[in-house]
């Protein structure tokens, strides 16, 4: 065990939740490294103890490295956990292959929830492709806001991995007594489940901006979950991850809590703002915008129904009246529960 704790993990991205999670590791006793893109803010972070712009009023253990040189912080490392958005997942897989090209101890986690924009892939095809067959592949997924985790409240994720040794070493860098992890070994499930609860998030956050009230909320949730399930069975996920902290769990949590961004999103336009408004005035990833575009895609490529998913497309990509698109959904064909 002190040997894994002795092994570097390197946390690629100075964001809230990389932060949150470079600060969980480090306070675990993981030696741990925390890469930010942008050095300036890096040198702010060093400089303060503390990352303001992202995750202010957390003091950082000190034994947490902090670095703008993205070789130093992979170039050493046993473990690498990516926490950018989606958007960025595939070019920091190409700038780690770079260096780390003639290692085959490499294994890859990451956090982000969302696919390959463009083609909907999803990030474990993108680590095989990029990394190779051989690389030990994890997930983390389900309801952890990053300022709750990092100040130790307690909190319980899954961890989806396509290799033992290296689930049993990431759930001992990152259990401790106000973190749970839950193992599963369905990584399409989770990784699925935590793309789709942000479009459905964007969802409850547009049905209560425009005044709806804890009815509407209760209905987009429980039918976000049949069309998780539908989906997310259809490409390989299994039903108990939906019913689980990748699912149900983050569907629950970010739909009703203000801390989601992409709840907050929606709420801006359900009163009315532009989608540009909206997100800049969230200052951080809103995962959901991409999302809806990407599940879409993957909807129509596999002939699956899904209303909710639709809807937010109509809303946030062709300009649709979200009143109009309510009474659309409202008055679709009846239809049988659990079909
Ligand atoms: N925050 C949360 O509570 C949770 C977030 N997640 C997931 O974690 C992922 C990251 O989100 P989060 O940390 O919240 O996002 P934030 O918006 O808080 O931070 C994003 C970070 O990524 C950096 N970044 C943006 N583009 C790139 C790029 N091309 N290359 C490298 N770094 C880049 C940003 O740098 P810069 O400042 O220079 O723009 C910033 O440091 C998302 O997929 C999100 O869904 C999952 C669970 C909880
Ligand atoms: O995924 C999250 C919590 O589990 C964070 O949600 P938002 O990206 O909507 O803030």
């Amino acid at each position: 065990m002190a040997d894994l704790f002795n092994r570097p993990i390197a946390v690629l991205g100075a964001g809230s939740f990389g932060t949150a999670l470079a600060i969980l590791l480090a306070r675990n006793g993981n030696q741990t490294i925390l890469w930010g893109r942008d050095s300036a803010q890096v040198k702010q972070i060093s400089l303060n103890g503390e990352n303001q712009r992202y995750l202010p009023g957390v003091k950082l253990p000190e034994k947490l490295q902090v670095t703008a040189d993205f070789n130093q912080a992979v170039a050493n490392a046993f473990d690498i956990l990516v926490v950018t958005p989606s958007y960025a997942f595939s070019e920091t897989l190409q700038q780690i292959r770079q260096i780390k090209q003639k290692q085959d101890d490499l294994r890859i986690i990451w956090a982000c929830k969302g696919l390959e924009p463009e083609t909907s892939e999803f990030l474990d095809t993108r680590v095989i492709e990029i990394l190779g067959e051989n690389c030990p592949k994890a997930v983390l997924s389900g309801p952890t806001f990053a300022k709750e985790l990092a100040v130790g409240s307690p909190t319980a994720i899954t961890l989806g991995a396509d290799d033992g040794n290296f689930a049993s070493d990431l759930s001992q860098r990152l259990v401790n007594d106000t973190f749970r992890v839950y193992l599963s070994s369905d990584l399409k499930g989770v990784q699925f489940g935590g793309a789709f609860k942000n479009i459905v998030a964007i969802g409850a956050g547009i049905a209560d901006g425009l005044g709806f009230g804890a009815n509407a909320r209760t209905a987009l949730i429980t039918r976000g979950l049949a069309e998780m399930m539908r989906m997310g069975e259809k490409l390989g996920g299994r039903k108990e991850t939906f019913t689980g902290m990748a699912g149900l769990g983050d569907l629950i949590l970010t739909c009703t809590d203000d801390q989601s961004r992409n709840r907050r999103f929606g709420l801006a336009i359900g009163k009315g703002a532009t989608i540009e408004k909206a997100a800049n005035e969230i200052g951080q990833v809103v995962e959901g915008v991409r999302n809806t575009k990407e599940v879409k895609h993957l909807a129509e490529m596999h002939g699956v129904d899904m209303p909710i998913c639709q809807a937010i497309y109509g809303i946030l990509y062709l300009d649709q009246d979200p009143k109009q698109v309510a009474r659309q959904l409202l008055t679709r064909t009846l239809k049988v529960e659990g079909d």
